[in-house]
C-alpha cells in the first residue's frame, strides 16, 4: 500500500506544479500565437467560461476531441521538468528508479509523437489515462473489462479507478493543471498489486486526486467532473441503450474506441442486419461505466435501469456519501464444494470482500484464496452482490440449487441425512433377506429417491439383485422393462426366477425377435439393439418402471440404441440405471445417464458441457471432450442421482469369489447347427447304438456345442470389454473357441495373450509376467487344462469361462489363477452356459460332483448355492437319459484322455466332426475363415448366421 503524502510532500509537489503551468503557458503563448483566437472562442463556450486559463484548454472547441492534442497537452507537463514531478515522493508509486526512469523516457518518447497514435501497448506501460486517451482502447486495459479472474487486484483495478474519474480529469487538467492529467505514477504491472491496492475507503492511493488530496479538494472535484459531464454531452457522439429481451443493445454511429470496448466484453454480439451490437444484461454496468470514460461518447441508459453511475455516484458523493467504489470489473461464479457449502470463485474486490465478510457463515480458504459459505446463504449473497455495479458473481446453476434444495433453503448441521429404511414386506422374502447390508442400503436409497436413480456400484457387487428388489417394490406399476445386452437376456430371466419365487415363469417375456411382442409379460426383458428396432411397438409402449442394465450402452445420444430409450425413460416414473462404468472417458457420457434419471436437470447439453467438459469453442464448433469441476459433479451426482460404492468399500460383507452362471442362449445358430445338436443329442439316446457309438455321439455334442457357442461367447466378451472390464481371463477349451477369441480380440485391436497346449514354458512365464504389468486393457485366453495351473493372475479379479469342463477341479483350479495370495478383490467367475447344448447337461453334472466332494469335505464350495437356478436343464426323460451318459462316460473311463483328444481335433468343417486333421491346422484354417468370412470359406461359416452382427455389435 501506499504511504500518504506528507504536508510538506504536497506544497512542494503543488509548488512545482504552479511553476511547471506557467513555464508552459509562456511557452505557448511564444510557440503557438495562432492559437490566440481559438482560445478565445473556447473561452466563450458556456461550459468552458468559469473554467481555468485558456492556454490549458486542450484543444480548439470547433473541431471534434483530439488526441494527438491531448497528448501534447499532456505529455508537455511530463516531459518538461522530469525532477518536479510528483512520482518522485514516495506515496506515488513503488517502483525503483529504474522504473521511474523509463517512465519518463517513455513520456517523453509519446511528446515526439503527439500527433499520431501511440502504439497501445507503450501508452498501457505509461499510464492508464493516457492509454485510454488514445483512439484504441489499450489491450491490457480493455481485458480488465473482461473477467476479472485471478486475484491481480492491481492490474485489475487500477485502470478502471483511474480511467473512471478520467474525463474530471482531463478536463481539469486543460483548465487548470494540466500537469496533474500526466503525472500519473508509472505503473509496473508486476508492481500493481502492492502500488494499486484500493484503500478502505475505495479510493486508490496512487490515484493522483487521493495522493494529493490536499491540492484538489475533493468537492471541487466534483464541481469539475459535474462539469466535464456536461461538456461531455454537448461536444460527444450520442447514442441509446435499448432493451431487448434479456439482452440490450446499443444504438450509435461509428466510434473506434466504443468498438474496441464493445470487443472487450464476454457477451457480446454483432447483428450485420441492423448494423448495432448487443450483449446481455449482466455486461450492462461494465460498458456505461467504459462509455463514461470515452469522451467522445455519450451513451443514454437503458430506460429504467437507473443509467450509468455517473449522475447518481456525483449525486451521492455531493450528498456527503461514501465515494465511487472501486470500478475494477470483476467477473466470477459460485461452486459447490461439499454438500453443505459453496465458494465465490472470483476475483479481488474490495467490495466484495466487505460484502463477504457480512455473511454469518464465511470462511477464507488461504490455500485457494477463497471465500465459501454454507448454501443457506447462497441466495442472500448473490441478491447482495447484484447491488455491487462493477461486480458479476454468477450463482450456483438451477439444477445445484434443486438438488441441494434442503441446504439452500435451512439451515443443515447434518448434511448427511438418514436415508429411512424401506418397508420392503411387499417383496419376496427370499430376496429381501439374501440382500447384503450394503445391498439393503441402496435399496432404501433408491426408495428415497422415489425409484429413480443410476446404480454405479463396482462390478460384481450385485447390481442385478438390488435392482431386482427396488423394482419389485413397485410390482402394482409393473408391467416392467427390462433393457440389457444382449449377452445377459437369459441371465437376467433367470435371476428374476432365482430371486422371485412368486413371479410365475410364464410372466417372463424375453424378447428375442423384433416379431416378439415388448408387452407380452409382466417382467419383459429386451436387447438395447432390438429395441431400437422395435420401433413400431415403441410408439404405443409405455412402462411406468423400467431397468436399464449396463446404461453406460446410452452414452450417446445419437446412437439407435439411445434414441429408443430415452423416449421411454422420460414417460417412466421409476428409472433404473446400473452401470459398474457410466463414464469410461469423459464427463459428456454421464449427461444421457443424468437426465434418464433427472429430466429436469441440464435440460440443454450445453450447459452442461460448459460447467462440466470444460466446453471450448472450436472452429468446427463445440468440443466437448474436456473436463471441468469434477468436484462439484461428483457431489451433485451422489445428491440426486447416483450410488456408487467400491468393491473396497464393501470388501467384509463380500464372498471371496462370486460365481455367476450366464445363461447364454445360441440364438443365432443355424438351422443347420441346431440339426447337428439335435443329430448328436439322438444318437445318444438310440438304444440300438453300442457303446462306442454313444460314447462318439457325445463327443461329437460337446465339440458341437463348443462351435455353437462361439458367437455368443465372443459378444460377452465384447460387453465386457465396452463395459469397462479391463483385465479379465477367458478359459475355453476347444481350439475352435481358443482360436475364434483370440482372432476377434485382435481385429478389435485387443491387447491380449494366450496359453495353450502348445505354449512353451519359457513363454508361458513371460506371458504370464506381460499380463500381470499390463496396466492397459488386456485379456488373457487360456486353455481349461493347459493353463489351469502354475500360473498367478492377481492382477485380474474376473475369470469367465466360456466353455464348461466336466472335471470340477479342473474348473476350481482355473478360477484360482486369479484368486490366489496377491489378491485384495472379491473375485467375479462368470460360467458362460448355453441353452440346448451339452452344457445342459455339464452344468448339472459338475454341481453334482461338487456336492459329492464337499460331501467328503473336500471342497468349500458349492455352486448351487452360489450360482442361479438351473431347474430347466434336464426335465424330459431323454434328457435324463443323455445326462446319465454324461456322468457314466466321465465317470467310468476315470480318464479324460479319449474326450480331450476328441476336442483337440474336432473340426467343425467334417461331417462327422470329428476329423483325424491335426488341431493346429483346423484350429488356423477354421479361425480365418471364421472372422474374415472369406467366400471361397465361406461354406463352413453358413453354420451361424450373420456372424458379423455378433462379432461388431453398434
Ligand atoms: N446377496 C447376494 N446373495 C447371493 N448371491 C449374490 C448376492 N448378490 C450378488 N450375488 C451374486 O453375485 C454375482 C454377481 O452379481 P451381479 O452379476 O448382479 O453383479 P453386478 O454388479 O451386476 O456385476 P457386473 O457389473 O459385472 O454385471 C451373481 O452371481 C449374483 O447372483
Amino acid at each position: 500500500m501506499s504511504l500518504p503524502l506528507t504536508e510538506e510532500q504536497r506544497k512542494k509537489i503543488e509548488e512545482n506544479r504552479q511553476k511547471a503551468l506557467a513555464r508552459r503557458a509562456e511557452k505557448l503563448s511564444a510557440e503557438q500565437p495562432q492559437s490566440a483566437g481559438a482560445g478565445s472562442s473556447i473561452a466563450a463556450g458556456p461550459s468552458q467560461s468559469t473554467q481555468g486559463p485558456s492556454q490549458n484548454r486542450p484543444r480548439e472547441p470547433s473541431q471534434p476531441l483530439s488526441h494527438g492534442v491531448m497528448f501534447k497537452q499532456q505529455n508537455l507537463s511530463s516531459s518538461s521538468h522530469g525532477d518536479q514531478r510528483p512520482q518522485n515522493s514516495p506515496g506515488f508509486h513503488l517502483g525503483t528508479p529504474k522504473l521511474a526512469k523509463e517512465t519518463e523516457k517513455s513520456q517523453e518518447e509519446m511528446s515526439t509523437a503527439c500527433h499520431s497514435a501511440p502504439d497501445p501497448m507503450t501508452l498501457a506501460r505509461i499510464s492508464p489515462p493516457l492509454a485510454q486517451s488514445s483512439p484504441k482502447v489499450p489491450k491490457q486495459q480493455l481485458l480488465s473489462y473482461d473477467l476479472g479472474q485471478g486475484h491481480s487486484q492491481g492490474t485489475q483495478s487500477t485502470p478502471f479507478a483511474n480511467t473512471t474519474r478520467e474525463p474530471l480529469a482531463n478536463i481539469k487538467n486543460f483548465q487548470k493543471t494540466p500537469a496533474s492529467s500526466s503525472r500519473q505514477p508509472p505503473q509496473d504491472p508486476d508492481l500493481g498489486t502492492s502500488t494499486v491496492m484500493p484503500s478502505a475507503s475505495g479510493q486508490n492511493p496512487s490515484d493522483p486526486h487521493c495522493g494529493s488530496g490536499g491540492v484538489t479538494p475533493r468537492t471541487e472535484r466534483l464541481q469539475q467532473k459535474l462539469g466535464a459531464s456536461l461538456q461531455k454531452a454537448v461536444t460527444s457522439q450520442q447514442g441509446t441503450c435499448i432493451r431487448s429481451g434479456d439482452r440490450f443493445q446499443v444504438k450509435i454511429g461509428y466510434n473506434a474506441e466504443l468498438i474496441a470496448v464493445f470487443k472487450s466484453l464476454p457477451s457480446r454480439s454483432y447483428d450485420p442486419a441492423t448494423k448495432t451490437w448487443n450483449f446481455s444484461m449482466s455486461d450492462y454496468s461494465a460498458l456505461m461505466k467504459a462509455a463514461e470514460r470515452l469522451p467522445a461518447v455519450t451513451l443514454q441508459p437503458l430506460e429504467g435501469a437507473g443509467g450509468s453511475s455517473e449522475p447518481s455516484s456525483s449525486t451521492r458523493a455531493l450528498a456527503g456519501l461514501p465515494s465511487a467504489p472501486s470500478l475494477a470489473f470483476v467477473k466470477g461464479r459460485c461452486m459447490l464444494i461439499s454438500r453443505a457449502r459453496f465458494e465465490a470463485d472470483i476475483g479481488y474486490s474490495e467490495d466484495l470482500i466487505a460484502l463477504f465478510k457480512q455473511m454469518d457463515s464465511r470462511i477464507y480458504d488461504v490455500k485457494t484464496r477463497k471465500w465459501n459459505f454454507l448454501l443457506e446463504e447462497h441466495n442472500k449473497l448473490i441478491e447482495r452482490v447484484r447491488c455491487l455495479p462493477q461486480v458479476q458473481l454468477d450463482p450456483l446453476p438451477k439444477t445445484l440449487v434443486l438438488a441441494f434444495a434442503s441446504q439452500v433453503e435451512k439451515t443443515s448441521l447434518h448434511p448427511t441425512p438418514d436415508v429411512p429404511e424401506a418397508d420392503l414386506s411387499g417383496v419376496d422374502s427370499k430376496l429381501v433377506s439374501t440382500l447384503m447390508p450394503f445391498q439393503r442400503a441402496a435399496v432404501n436409497f433408491a426408495i428415497a429417491k422415489r425409484g429413480r436413480l443410476l446404480l454405479a456400484d463396482d462390478m460384481g457387487l450385485g447390481k442385478t439383485i438390488q435392482a431386482i428388489c427396488i423394482a419389485a417394490f413397485y410390482r402394482k406399476e409393473w408391467p416392467l422393462l427390462v433393457v440389457v445386452p444382449s449377452s445377459v437376456r437369459f441371465t437376467w430371466e433367470q435371476a428374476f426366477l432365482r430371486w422371485l419365487p412368486s413371479l410365475s415363469p410364464d410372466r417372463v417375456n424375453v424378447v428375442v425377435t423384433g416379431k416378439d411382442c415388448l408387452t407380452a409379460g409382466l417382467v419383459n426383458i429386451v436387447s438395447f439393439d432390438l429395441l431400437s428396432r422395435l420401433d413400431k411397438q415403441l410408439k404405443t409402449a409405455s412402462f411406468k418402471v423400467v431397468i436399464i442394465d449396463e446404461s453406460h450402452f446410452l452414452k450417446n445420444s445419437k446412437t439407435a440404441r439411445c434414441r429408443a430409450a430415452m423416449p421411454l425413460l422420460k414417460v417412466a416414473k421409476r428409472v433404473i440405471l446400473l452401470s459398474g462404468t457410466p463414464a469410461m472417458s469423459r464427463p459428456a457420457e454421464l449427461y444421457t445417464q443424468i437426465i434418464a434419471v433427472k429430466p429436469t436437470f441440464f435440460p440443454q447439453f450445453h450447459a452442461f458441457g460448459l460447467r462440466y467438459c470444460d466446453a471450448k469453442r472450436q472452429p468446427w464448433g463445440w468440443d466437448y471432450s474436456g473436463s471441468s469441476n469434477l468436484a462439484e459433479l461428483k457431489l451433485l451426482l451422489e445428491e440426486a442421482v447416483m450410488l456408487r460404492r467400491l468393491k473396497a468399500d464393501v470388501l467384509s460383507q463380500l464372498p471371496a469369489k462370486q460365481r455367476k452362471m450366464v445363461v447364454i442362449v445360441p440364438g443365432r445358430i443355424s438351422a443347420r447347427a441346431r440339426a447337428a445338436l439335435d443329430a448328436a443329442a439322438k444318437e445318444m439316446t438310440t438304444t440300438s447304438k453300442t457303446k462306442r457309438e454313444q460314447k462318439e455321439a457325445l463327443i461329437l455334442f460337446f465339440n458341437r456345442t463348443a462351435e455353437a457357442k462361439i458367437p455368443s461367447v465372443i459378444e460377452y466378451i465384447l460387453d465386457l470389454l465396452e463395459s469397462g472390464r479391463e483385465k479379465f481371463l477367458v478359459f475355453a477349451h476347444h481350439k475352435v473357441v481358443l482360436d475364434a477369441i483370440t482372432k476377434e480380440l485382435e481385429r478389435k485391436h485387443v491387447q491380449h495373450i494366450r496359453i495353450d497346449g502348445s505354449t512353451s514354458s519359457a513363454d508361458r512365464d513371460a506371458l504370464c509376467q506381460q499380463f500381470q504389468l499390463s496396466e492397459r486393457h488386456t485379456v488373457a485366453v487360456l486353455s481349461i487344462t493347459a493353463a489351469n495351473m502354475g500360473l498367478t493372475f492377481s492382477s485380474a479379479d474376473l475369470v469367465v469361462f466360456a466353455e464348461l469342463f466336466w472335471n470340477p477341479g479342473v474348473l476350481i483350479q482355473a478360477e484360482d489363477r486369479v484368486h490366489r495370495i496377491g489378491q485384495t478383490n472379491s473375485v467375479g467367475i462368470h460360467y458362460l452356459v448355453a441353452k440346448g447344448t451339452a452344457d445342459d447337461y455339464l452344468w448339472p453334472l459338475i454341481q453334482e460332483k461338487i456336492k459329492v466332494l464337499g460331501q467328503a469335505g473336500l471342497s468349500e464350495t458349492n455352486f448351487s448355492e452360489m450360482t442361479e437356478a438351473t431347474d430347466y436343464l434336464y426335465k424330459d426323460p431323454k434328457q435324463q437319459k443323455i445326462y446319465d451318459l454324461f456322468q457314466k462316460s466321465f465317470e467310468e473311463d476315470g480318464s479324460d484322455t479319449e474326450l480331450l483328444e476328441a476336442a483337440e481335433s474336432f473340426d467343425p468343417g467334417s461331417a462327422s466332426g470329428i476329423s483325424g486333421s491335426g488341431s493346429q491346422d483346423l484350429g488356423d484354417t477354421l479361425g480365418e475363415d471364421t472372422l474374415t468370412g472369406s467366400p471361397p470359406k465361406k461354406r463352413r461359416f453358413e453354420f451361424f448366421d450373420n456372424w458379423d452382427s455378433f462379432t461388431s455389435p453398434l
